[in-house]
């Protein structure tokens, strides 16, 4: 399966609608892959609070529709990143989209864990209350967002509904990025899982942001690292991988506390 991860730039000087059009272009270009990732809130920016309300969209809106036809036109299975969803009650999700090669919505997250401790997402956003996996011909992804990725627990139970891949789908700032390269590569080694981690690059809000998207093998390998700036990481994952890694080095088999 071939993975394609957009480290797309959020910069405060270019609108929404322009980064729009900008990501869908960018998922165009990846025709030979099969999944193509984008990263957290990459329409709005992950710490643009202000505008959170006034760029919130309901799950068919526009970002869907632009989405859902880059995703046709190609044919590829779409991660399109997050939004600020509206839902009918009026209350705001951080919801990550996933489409399927022929534009369809194929599942939503809400990210669980929201960022911001009193402030910022975790007052403006509601959190969502259940785990999203998807079964693709050759993977099952598990699904998480940015500050999801410092608790362990959701990959565990992901990894109990069967996912096979975690895309970690985030706007990390610059200034933890170390945490950002190690959680990921210790989610791989625990989870014997690959680890798509698709960030955003720019500055916006005044947050310059991590970059440093990765792929990481079943047993913790960096595949491949983008820099800090704007970029496109594809990668072959091997089908076989995880249920070899799993089987030649059964750690998981060895849980006692907290298996379903
Ligand atoms: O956990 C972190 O350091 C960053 C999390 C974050 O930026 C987010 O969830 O939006």
């Amino acid at each position: 399966m071939r993975a394609s991860l957009i480290q797309i730039a959020v910069n405060d000087g270019e609108s929404v609608a322009s980064r729009r059009q900008r990501a869908a272009e960018l998922v165009r270009e990846q025709s030979g892959s099969d999944l193509v990732v984008l990263p957290e809130l990459w329409t709005v920016g992950a710490f643009a609070y202000e505008q959170f309300e006034t760029e919130a969209e309901p799950l068919d809106g526009p970002t869907f529709e632009v989405m859902s036809k880059a995703a046709s036109d190609v044919g590829v299975w779409l991660h399109a990143g997050s939004v600020v969803e509206r839902a009918g009650d009026g209350s705001l999700y951080n919801t990550a989209l996933v489409l399927s090669p022929s534009g369809e919505l194929a599942a939503t997250y809400r990210k669980i864990h929201r960022f911001g401790f009193d402030q910022g997402e975790a007052v403006l956003m509601s959190a969502g209350d259940s785990l999203t996996t998807v079964v693709l011909p050759e993977q099952t992804l598990g699904l998480a967002t940015c500050y999801d990725l410092r608790f362990p627990e959701l990959f565990r139970g992901l990894v109990d509904a069967g996912a096979t891949t975690m895309v970690v789908s985030a706007g990390w700032p610059a200034r933890r990025r170390e945490h950002w390269t190690l959680l990921n590569r210790a989610r791989a080694v625990e989870d014997q899982s690959y680890v798509l981690a698709c960030a955003t690059a720019g500055t916006h809000a005044g947050v310059e942001q991590a970059g440093h998207s990765l792929v990481v093998d079943p047993w913790g390998e960096v595949l491949a690292e983008a820099g800090p700036g704007e970029a496109v990481l594809t990668v072959d994952l091997d089908p076989a991988k995880v249920a070899e890694t799993r089987d030649q080095f059964p750690a998981l088999k060895d849980r006692t506390l907290g298996r379903p």
